[in-house]
């Protein structure tokens, strides 16, 4: 290490993390597990690799107070479970998990494919289509009337785009934030209408949809959740669902790029899909950090740490540790085709899924994933030249900046 990093570590990295991203954590860590820094004039503690994670969802961190204004209020949005704590975040969390079984997944999975079937085969008279867009409209006409919200395909294709709005703009500088947070408040207001309309029975969505559940979703001492927190908690199914497509666009990248792989999935192969599907989330960035903050003074793996400190747990760096992904930056499926550091495998979060914040739509989001790479790899089309496929490491979240233009009808 250089004589000048402690120093630098030591000083305010709000700023840099703005304007690096994903590589931020990685570089200030440099392989090591725990480092001490400043965040937001505070200061920090940066965590990595598997000894980091098991530290970072120990008991004696807490979630409230812990996500700056722009991700509580515009990407999460206010009294959401992500800053709940103990009991009231236990409680909260069984409804969601409700809503996201085996066999719902299952069902939206299905769902999902038999859009991507129609969607597919109305390319034929197409010069070209984008994947992204394509995977933003019909991750929302399918996850919608999944979660009980029944509404036409053209305010199905509005909603959609508002959701992905949020999930764009909320990192960013204006104007797309401002465009994030316009959409934030919209989709505040029409998901919180729908919660009032099914309480009052002027909706009925079907038994266990995400509207169903949470519009009747009550807090630990059995009390109705307030209209808008039901509805925060909607949109926190069906935003994430839309976020999906960020992924589809990398995998459809992954696909220009591993022409194998595309052939081995059209074949039918569905191990290899899913190995696929398991790679995209590893090794594109979507995440790059969590947040926490101690519940007392303590050490944090011989950092010490006062009450109410900052530590923060490197989510990029951990899916990219050469220790438990050899060759981290190479795409490659075959890693999932065998056994993984599953503890090193943090896109959507670590620790226990039930006690602990780790991603509920896991089981949704490689569900979404596989079923758009199968279609993608049958489908016959060839990429766009001359598109930019490139994406930058600063813009969080990022993905391909063309959004992988393909030209249907030549495999
Ligand atoms: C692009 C795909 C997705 C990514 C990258 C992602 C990532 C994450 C991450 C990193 C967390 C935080 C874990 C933590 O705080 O320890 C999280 C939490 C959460 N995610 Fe996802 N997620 C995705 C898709 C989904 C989907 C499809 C759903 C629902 C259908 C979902 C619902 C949630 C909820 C409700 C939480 C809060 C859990 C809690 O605080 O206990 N996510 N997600």
């Amino acid at each position: 290490m250089d004589d000048q990093r402690p120093r630098r570590r030591r000083r305010d990295q709000t700023l840099r993390l703005l304007r690096q991203g994903y590589p931020w954590a990685p570089e200030l860590r440099d392989g090591e597990t725990a480092v001490p820094t400043r965040l937001l004039g505070r200061p920090a503690v940066v965590l990595g690799g598997v000894a980091g994670v098991r530290r970072f969802y120990d008991d004696r961190l807490r979630r409230r107070g812990a996500f700056p204004p722009p991700v509580k209020l515009v990407l999460f949005g206010p009294g959401a479970v992500h800053g709940l704590d103990d009991a009231a975040h236990h409680h909260r969390k069984a409804l969601l998990l409700d809503v996201l079984g085996a066999e719902a997944v299952d069902r939206l999975g299905a769902a999902a494919d038999a859009r991507w079937a129609e969607r597919v085969a109305g390319w034929a008279g197409r010069d070209e289509v984008t994947v992204f867009d394509e995977a933003v409209d019909l991750i929302a006409s399918a996850v919608l009337p999944w979660a009980g919200i029944d509404v036409g395909p053209d305010e199905q294709r509005r909603r959609g785009r508002q959701l992905a709005a949020v999930v764009g703009g909320f990192a960013t500088a204006p104007p797309p934030w401002a465009v994030a947070a316009l959409a934030r408040v919209r989709l505040d207001r029409w998901a919180t209408g729908l919660v009032r309309r099914t309480r009052a029975g002027e909706l009925t969505p079907p038994p266990g949809s995400a509207l169903a559940v949470l519009a009747g979703g009550r807090d630990g001492a059995g009390r109705l959740l307030p209209a808008r927190v039901a509805a925060v908690e909607l949109l926190n199914v069906v935003r994430p669902s839309v976020a999906v497509a960020w992924f589809v666009a990398f995998a459809a990248l992954a696909l220009v790029e591993q022409p194998g792989w595309r052939a081995r999935i059209a074949d039918g192969d569905a191990a290899a899909a899913r190995a696929f599907a398991h790679e995209v989330r590893r090794c594109y960035p979507f995440v790059p950090v969590l947040a926490a903050r101690a519940r007392r003074a303590q050490d944090v793996l011989g950092q010490p740490v006062r009450r109410g400190g900052l530590v923060v747990l490197d989510v990029h760096g951990t899916t990219h540790d050469p220790g438990a992904w050899p060759d981290p930056d190479r795409f490659d499926p075959a890693r999932f085709l065998g056994p993984v550091e599953e503890e090193a495998l943090v896109p959507q979060g670590g620790g226990d899924v039930r006690t602990g914040h780790r991603c509920p739509g896991e089981g949704v989001t490689l569900t979404l994933l596989e079923v758009a790479v199968r279609r993608l790899a049958a489908a016959p089309w060839t990429p766009v030249p001359g598109q930019d496929l490139g994406w930058s490491t600063a813009r969080m979240p990022t993905r391909p900046r063309s959004g992988v233009r393909l030209r249907p009808g030549r495999a």
